[in-house]
């Protein structure tokens, strides 16, 4: 399964974001994080933004909606032309009929799990994303530290994805000292914010990020 370097915008400049976005054009895709001041406790961009930065790259757009009603939210991010959109399985109320929504707009349905959640609790409806994504942080800030804690859940998530050709996400504290633990429990998607953006040079860290994978 291919392996994904996708740097999350949360820890770029919002005053320079295209700059930023140029300065990571080396990656497989950019993370947006949208955040509503109620899932979360902090607020970040919503869809006019998802739509300026859909006219200003071609990058493959990452959604990660960590808000309150994704059943009503999510398609919008669809119909923007994001190529992924991902929910949390915490907020959504009908995540089956959500996933199929996304699927028929033509993205990528992600379901997302905050650290305590179990996933052994959604085996059934696995077949139903194409993208599972296990939160390595409390989700809501970038730069905090990864959690160990959630190794065993990757492990698991992979376990039971089995060979079908569902991606496996990580954020949260995703960098070179973490990354490649991630990868041997089984994730093949790899968000990194701070790790990416506070870096001098984002591309090489990218490049760096991608290298630790591959052993
Ligand atoms: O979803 C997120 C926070 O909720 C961010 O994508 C994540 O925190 C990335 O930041 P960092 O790599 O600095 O931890």
């Amino acid at each position: 399964m291919e392996t994904m370097i996708t740097p999350s915008l949360l820890s770029a400049d919002f005053a320079n974001l295209q700059r930023d976005i140029d300065a990571v054009a080396n990656a497989d895709g950019l993370h947006i994080d949208v955040m509503d001041y109620d899932f979360v406790p902090n607020l970040t961009v919503g869809l006019p933004v998802v739509e300026s930065i859909r006219k200003a790259t071609d990058q493959f757009l990452d959604i990660h909606l960590m808000i309150t009603d994704p059943d009503r939210w999510a398609p919008s991010y669809a119909e923007a032309g994001a190529e992924s959109v991902t929910f949390h399985i915490e907020a959504a109320k009908a995540p089956i009929r959500l996933a199929r929504e996304l699927r028929r707009i033509g993205a990528r349905a992600g379901m997302a799990l905050n650290p305590a959640t179990d996933i052994d609790g959604y085996r059934d409806i696995l077949g139903e994303v194409d993208m599972v994504l296990i939160m390595t942080v409390e989700p809501g800030f970038g730069g905090q530290k990864f959690l160990d804690l959630c190794l065993p859940k990757i492990t698991r998530t992979r376990e039971l994805l089995g060979d079908r050709d569902i991606w496996l996400q990580v954020d949260g504290g995703v960098g070179p000292e973490t990354i490649e633990r991630c990868a041997e429990a089984g994730a093949n998607v790899f968000v990194a914010g701070s790790a990416v953006f506070n870096a001098d040079d984002p591309a090489a860290m990218v490049d760096l990020l991608r290298a630790e994978v591959a052993g």
